[in-house]
């Protein structure tokens, strides 16, 4: 299958990597500095496995249409890297979404209708530039965005388990996608905000009750925009709280480099859901703008 990655960084490399070892036709589209040290010494992964591929790397992406782009840039930045990839949309090709935070399906849906969403649990680190590192093995969830299946979803399933994902369809993927940021609209700005690993909202009762307490209200959101789940957030944020205690978040690591975090597209986008239909999301309010405010302290 020919497969781009736009937004070769730590997770969109780990899925490059994995599927060019099983000889897929894959495309890395990153950064200057990666795309040289993988031209020049190949990409390595490290961690869970340990392998050297040697897949194409482009800053940008190639007019030929792929059967499928795999969107893993961070979700401010799809937007801009959709557009500039756009050319390269073909009638046949897929994009399969694998980022958390939501709307990031939604702005493919502007240049095709064959759009997958995905979530995954696998983690990955750029440890320099051409290495990455798989820092712990999870799973992969797919589907037809926003819901149902298809014989290409079905394919790439597949296709992720021979590369050695574990992987699974969804037929309401769109369902996964807001569990899983109503989960990390809890976990990520408490831990990005009381400075602790996941695992410490799980031992303080207060900042246990106050990330359940955020989980309820982004259901009630999700409720009204009639979004089903296949495993309620409740559910997954105390399995995520454990599978993840030793975990510092990713917003958390965001704010102490100096970057940009996913606010805007994890509690920003539920509360922009919920004024949609005159709901009122206090306390997602309280968790963007105190986030906000650190954002703009490291700048
Ligand atoms: N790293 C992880 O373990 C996991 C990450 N995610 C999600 O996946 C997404 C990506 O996360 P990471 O890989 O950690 O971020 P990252 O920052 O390591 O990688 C994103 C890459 O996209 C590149 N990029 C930005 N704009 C581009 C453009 N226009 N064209 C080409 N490349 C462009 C950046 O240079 C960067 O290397 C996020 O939504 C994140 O929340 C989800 C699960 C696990
Ligand atoms: C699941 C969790 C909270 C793991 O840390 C995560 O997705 C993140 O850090 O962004």
């Amino acid at each position: 299958m020919k497969i781009y990655v736009l937004g070769a960084g730590s997770i969109g490399s780990l899925f490059g990597a994995l599927l060019t070892r099983i000889g897929e036709d894959v495309t890395l589209i990153g950064r200057k500095e990666h795309v040289e040290a993988i031209n020049n010494n190949g990409l390595m992964v490290v961690g869970v496995e340990e392998f050297t591929v040697y897949p194409r790397a482009v800053t940008e992406t190639p007019p030929e249409p792929p059967d499928l782009i795999i969107l893993a840039t961070k979700s401010y930045s799809s937007a801009y890297a959709l557009q500039c990839a756009k050319e390269s949309i073909g009638e046949n090709t897929w994009i399969l979404s694998i980022q958390n935070g939501l709307g990031n399906e939604d702005e493919a849906l502007k240049y095709t209708k064959n759009v997958l969403g995905g979530i995954t649990t696998n983690g990955a680190t750029l440890e320099r530039w051409g290495v990455v590192r798989w820092t712990g093995k999870g799973i992969t969830i797919i589907g037809n965005y926003p819901k149902g299946k298809g014989e290409f979803a079905e394919r790439l399933v597949a296709l992720f388990k021979k590369a050695g994902l574990e992987a699974e369809i969804s037929e309401s993927i769109a369902g996964w996608k807001w569990a899983k940021a109503i989960v990390n609209s809890a976990i990520n700005p408490i831990g990005a905000i009381m400075e602790v690993k996941n695992g410490d909202i799980l031992e303080n009762d207060y900042l246990l009750t106050l990330a359940m307490e955020v989980v309820k209200e982004g259901c009630q959101v999700a409720t009204q925009w009639g979004i089903e789940f296949d495993m309620h957030p409740m559910e997954l944020l105390i399995e995520t709280l454990k599978r993840t205690r030793e975990n510092y978040n990713s917003m958390l690591q965001d704010i102490r480099r100096g970057k940009m975090t996913e606010i805007d597209f994890i509690n920003g986008k539920i509360i922009e859901y919920s004024e949609e239909i005159g709901l009122k999301t206090p306390l997602n309010f309280a968790l963007w703008s105190l986030v906000k405010a650190k954002e703009s302290q490291t700048k």
